[in-house]
């Protein structure tokens, strides 16, 4: 059966799938070698045989039948051994490379997994590790079909000496030219790979603006014109590779009339031959064409396996370069959950600029926050707040200045125990399906909880997870609230937590929550719009264009009636 080609990514990595079944097969090698060389044999020879009892079925004895029944049972077990381990093998290398690679994602930085996007983590971890999968069992028998291509070729030489020179030239020929052709493979496959990812990110474009594109009919007409422009470009491209897969198909295939053509019409005519030789000849080299289209037709598959092994590999070095502040993390914990003041002295960021476009930047920033302090920091969209309180909380490495805890500088040695000081809810906050990191914590403890949220009747707590978590944004940010909680560690972080909450827990955040963490002794840093509540920090921290303009302790709350609309007070800080 012909394997089809439906999208394949190339990369320059350089390993192939074989290399690397066997680099891991290391011990096994020689016993595949002689299981795959064993069923090669056993294949030829029952070939060999039936054509042996067919030129002469009266002089066949019993041995000859055993032989023959040898032959199969041979080929049956050394066949299913090659095929049933190669499978193992490769499962066994996705296996592990897959955890590799999910760990790999783990130790990445932020900032260098926000630059890799997701949709070619998605393609490399499923659609390439599918392709290797699946080429295991196809790859065996190319190798296979190999072998026993070479013992038919021998046995044609001790048929005819003559006649193995003709079919080892034309086979030659053929095989040159179909591996000439199939070169022009690379940059299909290439194009092929970015041609798939264009189309995944404009598929999650479409996913997850599905909303808007209800909303919106034009909206709704350009993107699909955008996918289906993406998705015609994947269908031209995988139609250029098969055609030439189809072509060379067909190459192989008349190598193989040319062989018998030759075999027939022109080496009786300048070499004695016999006619039962003759005919063993024809009958060889149609059982030749078996094997080598066997192999030929798993070619592309072999092909677009090493190109997934090539790109996940390349995947593998990305996330490599990712993770290399990171590298060393968990090795040192100067704090023993208790940080002490956080402290950042010319502190600067900056997001690496795409196509030479200058990029944003924080800082030179200096802050000191005292354990146990609220510390609102504040200022227009854009000012840079989000991104200090990724570089506060370690997320993303400061790229020049110097950010300390208590009497330790925050380094890549120690940052991942840090990190373990504070707990986070960013806007674009994320709640898992079990409450990872606190498996087994008391059910009773987090209904309370549920409880003082007013999330009660509305979600339930079992079994590690909330029952429900299709809620409101601001019910589902009370439930990362819960969270935090549950995790009790020294300092807090609040992105535009109150953003989304009604007017009555809005109040309830600033005027019980966050007193209650202080005086639980937590750090609360909380990123905020809401001036009504400014005087419910110790300190105000106002950024403008990735600098902290102004520092003031809060005021007392002012009454009610000198209230400012939250309008008015925006404005002024724009301003
Ligand atoms: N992942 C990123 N890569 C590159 N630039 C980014 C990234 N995230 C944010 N920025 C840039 O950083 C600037 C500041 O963004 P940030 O989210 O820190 O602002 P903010 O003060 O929190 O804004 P808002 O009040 O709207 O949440 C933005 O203008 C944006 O251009």
């Amino acid at each position: 059966m012909r394997t089809r080609v439906t999208g394949i990514g190339g990369s320059p990595a350089g390993t192939n799938v074989i290399g690397f079944i066997f680099r891991e097969a290391a011990d096994e090698r020689p016993k595949l070698l002689i299981a795959a060389t064993g069923a090669g044999i056993s294949n030829t020879l029952v070939v060999t045989l039936v054509g042996f009892v067919a030129q002469s079925p009266d002089d066949v004895g019993i041995e000859i039948f055993l032989l023959f029944a040898l032959a199969v049972v041979v080929y049956v077990f050394g066949a299913r051994y090659v095929f049933h381990r190669m499978t193992d093998i490769v499962e066994e290398i996705l296996f592990r490379l897959k955890s590799r690679i999910v760990e790999k994602i783990e130790r990445a930085e932020l900032a260098g997994l926000e630059r890799l996007g997701t949709a070619e983590i998605y393609d490399r971890i499923t659609e390439n590790a599918t392709l290797i999968s699946n080429a295991a069992g196809v790859v065996t028998n190319v190798m296979q079909q190999i072998l026993i291509f070479v013992f038919a070729v021998l046995y044609v030489a001790w048929l005819s000496l003559p006649a193995f020179v003709l079919v080892a030239f034309l086979v030659a020929v053929g095989l040159t030219l179909y591996f000439t052709r199939s070169e022009g493979m690379t940059p299909l496959l290439r194009e092929l790979a970015r041609t798939r990812i264009a189309f995944l990110d404009s598929l999650t474009d479409l996913l997850r603006g599905f909303k808007e594109t209800k909303l919106g009919r034009a909206r709704s007409v350009e993107i699909r014109a955008d996918i289906d422009a993406t998705s015609a470009s994947l269908r031209d491209v995988s139609r250029k590779a098969n055609h030439l897969f189809d072509e060379n198909f067909i190459l192989v295939g008349c190598t193989q009339f040319a062989l018998l053509g030759a075999l027939v019409f022109v080496l009786p005519r300048h070499v004695t031959i016999e006619g039962a030789t003759l005919s063993k000849l024809v009958t060889a080299a149609m059982f030749l064409w078996g094997p080598l289209q066997a192999a030929v037709s798993g070619y592309p598959a072999y092909v677009r396996s090493n190109h997934a092994v090539k790109d996940i590999l390349a995947l593998e070095e990305k996330l490599d370069a990712a993770a290399d502040a990171a590298r060393v993390e968990q090795a040192e914990d100067p704090w023993k959950g208790k940080p002490g003041v956080i402290a950042m002295r010319d502190v600067e960021y900056a997001y690496a600029g795409t196509n030479g476009d200058a990029s944003f930047r924080i800082g030179p920033i200096d802050l000191s926050i005292e354990p146990g302090e609220i510390v609102f920091i504040v200022g227009g969209n854009g000012s840079g707040k989000s991104t200090l309180l990724k570089v506060l909380t370690g997320l993303y490495p400061a790229t020049a200045g110097v950010l300390r805890a208590g009497d330790e500088r925050v380094r890549p040695e120690n940052v991942a125990s840090y990190r373990e000081t504070i707990s986070a809810i960013f806007s674009d906050f994320h709640l898992f399906s079990r409450v990872y990191g606190l498996l087994g914590v008391d059910e009773a403890h987090v209904r309370r909880l549920l409880v003082e949220m007013q999330l009660e009747g509305k979600t339930d707590f079992q079994k590690d997870r909330f029952t429900k978590r299709e809620l409101s944004t601001g019910q589902r940010k009370r439930l990362a609230m819960i969270v935090a909680l549950l995790e009790d560690r020294p300092i807090c972080v609040f992105d535009e937590w109150a953003a989304d909450q009604d007017p009555e827990f809005r109040k309830h955040f600033y005027d019980e929550l966050l007193p209650s963490l202080k005086r639980r002794g937590k750090t609360v840093i909380a990123v905020s719009h809401d001036d009504r509540y400014f005087h419910c920090a110790d300190r105000v921290v106002t950024m403008d264009y990735g600098k902290i303009r102004t520092i003031e302790h809060a005021a007392p709350a002012p009454s009610r009636s000198s209230i400012p609309s939250s309008n008015e007070s925006t404005s002024e800080a724009r301003s």
